[in-house]
């Protein structure tokens, strides 16, 4: 590599190391001050340590040579030294302690920073691999590195103190000593940032594969995966994955390993010429009989700097690797990331005229097909509208559309004559409820399963929380758990209790009903429900309420013959709107599917429209 491009990279090492420390000063100013203090001190013990070894020397070669004994002073350069080597065991605690406490704070402080710019993305955004990728190297870097960064400056901010004052004290006795001694380490620093570098190129190549090994990781240790795995015997299928992706790389690192070996030979032979060098020029120097006291100083004074040196450039070259990894931090914070355009209206807490969709057009990101291609209807306040159709015709895709989850690639969505965009989206999101298809089992307490549909509620309480577990039959079983509404939903933390899939989805049907909405999108909120609890349940979630817009997508016709009004899609376009009657006369898409199930069938025999 072109040399000046290392020194610049070089000179640059520390800057990161400096941007952590302000992090932790603004986040910790005692701590940090502390730290500062006690480095500098510890720093400057060394050379405390090598005038004492000068004075003790002369002191006893004058005792052996009889002239003047001067045991009191040999006495009190001993015990200074015995002090010095105290005070250094107990500051360099102090300075562990700290150290921990400022890298505790600055891990925190990061981390906070890192999940609250995640919660910023778009559902596109965070949907894109890459931001994954990046996402999920921020959030292993941050852990433990920007806290390695702090240690590693505090230990190089140390070693420049002991190196200039104990190299100063060297240079007056002999500089070329001085000058060898200061050399030594630097082929062994260069192998360090060279292997640094390879190992972090290897790293950033490998998230992908990372996160594939992490999901089979994950296939084969997660309670819900894990039914399958053994149900269909998928262990060979798991294992044989797994196993090759490790292969990938442990041979990745074996090479690594090699080509390290390789490079750092040469440098340590280097490293060790150029010290024996120095240590054979004091020696020379030193036979010369005025310099004999000194000599002891001067050899424990190379040591001493040859040891700073190293711990010096160690840490700089720590830090040097540290700031790579630290960049995928940065590279996350820095992520590009649009926020959804709003207005400043309030989404209205009643509907009156209806939410309109205007030819409206969707595709995923990435993806050549439209999911929705042209959609143009109105959904009526105080209605509840189905909507049915195969398997991928943009059910869901739909529903999404109108919390702005996605945004519409051609056409608007309008809500009373106004477009979605000139909501505020916080409006919007509080305004607009969802029971998601795929909802989530929060592994909290059974009362917070329900209680976080209501976060941004005035009113939060038990009682509303409790209402909407009666509204779902869910009341009496929660009421004789342990803990009732406190108890532990699911198995992976102590004391867990798991529910059945109906009853998750129960608790998810209440989180999205107990919201006071004027929008509700129900995505197959009864699918795993037993037939009586669905009948009983259909009651509610299909009553038609005053200034609300009801959308409720749906399979089974259990659920769509209480709708309203029923709007049927076919690959992305609505082909069929009407009342089942209606539906049922023109003979098409719909009435094939309600005949297909009411006969007990699985599919669409002879349907004209293919499932995707
Ligand atoms: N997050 C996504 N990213 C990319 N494509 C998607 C995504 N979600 C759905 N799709 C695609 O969009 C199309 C419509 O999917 P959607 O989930 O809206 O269908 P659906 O009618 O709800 O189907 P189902 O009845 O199976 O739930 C499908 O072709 C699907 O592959």
């Amino acid at each position: 590599m072109n040399p000046r491009l290392w020194h610049r990279r070089l000179a640059q090492a520390p800057r990161p190391g400096l941007a952590v420390l302000s992090r932790s000063w603004r986040g910790d100013r005692a701590g940090t001050a502390q730290l500062a203090l006690i480095s500098l001190v510890i720093g400057v013990l060394p050379a405390g340590q090598v005038k004492l070894t000068a004075a003790l020397a002369t002191a006893l070669l004058s005792a052996a040579g009889g002239s003047d004994p001067q045991v009191r002073g040999i006495l009190v350069c001993l015990s200074l030294l015995s002090l010095l080597g105290l005070g250094a065991q107990v500051l360099s605690l102090l300075q562990s302690r700290a150290v921990q406490r400022c890298q505790s704070r600055l891990s925190a402080h990061m981390s906070d920073e890192i999940i609250s710019r995640a919660t910023l993305f778009t559902l596109s955004e965070v949907e894109d691999p890459s931001v994954q990728d990046s996402l999920q190297r921020a959030v292993r870097e941050v852990a433990f590195r920007p806290g390695m960064m702090l240690a590693q400056l505090v230990q190089a901010a140390t070693q420049v103190v002991t190196f200039g004052s104990v190299g100063a004290i060297l240079w007056t006795l002999d500089f070329r000593v001085a000058l060898l001694a200061m050399l030594a380490p630097f082929p062994t620093l260069l192998a360090q940032i060279l292997q640094g570098r390879r190992a972090h190129a290897l790293e950033h190549s490998r998230s992908e594969e990372r996160r594939r090994l992490n999901y089979w990781q994950h296939l084969a240790s997660q309670p819900n995966s894990m039914k399958e795995v053994l149900a269909f015997r998928l262990a060979p299928v798991v294992l044989a994955n797994h196993r090759r992706l490790l292969a990938g790389i442990v041979g990745a690192d074996l090479r690594l390993a090699n080509r390290n070996f390789r490079l750092a030979i040469p440098m340590v032979i280097a490293t060790a010429v150029l010290t024996v060098s120095a240590q054979a020029t004091a020696v020379l120097i030193g036979t010369d009989a005025r310099h004999v006291a000194g000599l002891l100083a001067v050899i424990q004074a190379i040591g001493m700097l040859q040891g700073s040196m190293q711990q010096l450039f160690g840490a700089v070259s720590g830090m040097y690797v540290n700031q790579l990894y630290l960049r995928n931090v940065n590279e996350f914070l820095a992520l590009g990331h649009t926020p959804p355009p709003q207005g400043e209206l309030t989404f209205p807490q009643e509907i009156v005229a209806g939410v309109e969709f205007r030819g409206v057009s969707f595709s995923y990101p990435g993806s050549g097909q439209r999911a929705l291609e042209n959609v143009s209807f109105t959904l009526k306040p105080g209605q509840v509208t189905a909507i049915v159709g195969l398997n991928g015709a943009g059910k869901s895709t739909l529903g999404k559309l109108l919390g702005r989850l996605y945004e519409p690639t051609e056409g608007s969505i309008v809500v009373d004559g106004v477009p979605l965009t000139d909501f505020r989206l916080d409006s919007l999101r509080d305004r607009v409820s969802y029971v998601f298809q795929n909802y989530v089992e929060y592994q909290l307490s059974v009362g917070e399963n329900i209680s976080l549909g209501l976060v941004h509620e005035t009113d939060q309480g038990a009682g509303r929380v409790e209402a909407a577990a009666r509204e779902v039959g869910m009341h009496e079983h929660i009421a004789s758990l342990p803990q009732g509404y406190q108890t532990q939903a699911g198995k992976l933390f102590t004391g867990g209790v798991e529910f059945s899939g109906g009853q998750w989805q129960r608790l998810a049907i209440a989180r999205g009903t107990a919201r006071s909405a004027s929008v509700r999108v129900m995505d197959e909120p009864t699918a795993a429900l037993d037939t009586i609890t669905e009948a009983e349940l259909l009651d509610t979630l299909a009553t038609a309420s005053a200034g609300r817009v009801s959308l409720l997508i749906a399979h089974r016709f259990s659920s769509v013959l209480r709708a309203d009004r029923v709007l049927v899609f076919d690959r992305g376009r609505l082909v069929e709107d009407g009342d089942h009657q209606e539906l049922m006369s023109l003979g098409g898409l719909y009435a094939q599917m309600y005949e297909a199930q009411t006969a007990g069938h699985q599919g669409v025999a002879g349907a004209g429209t293919g499932a995707r």
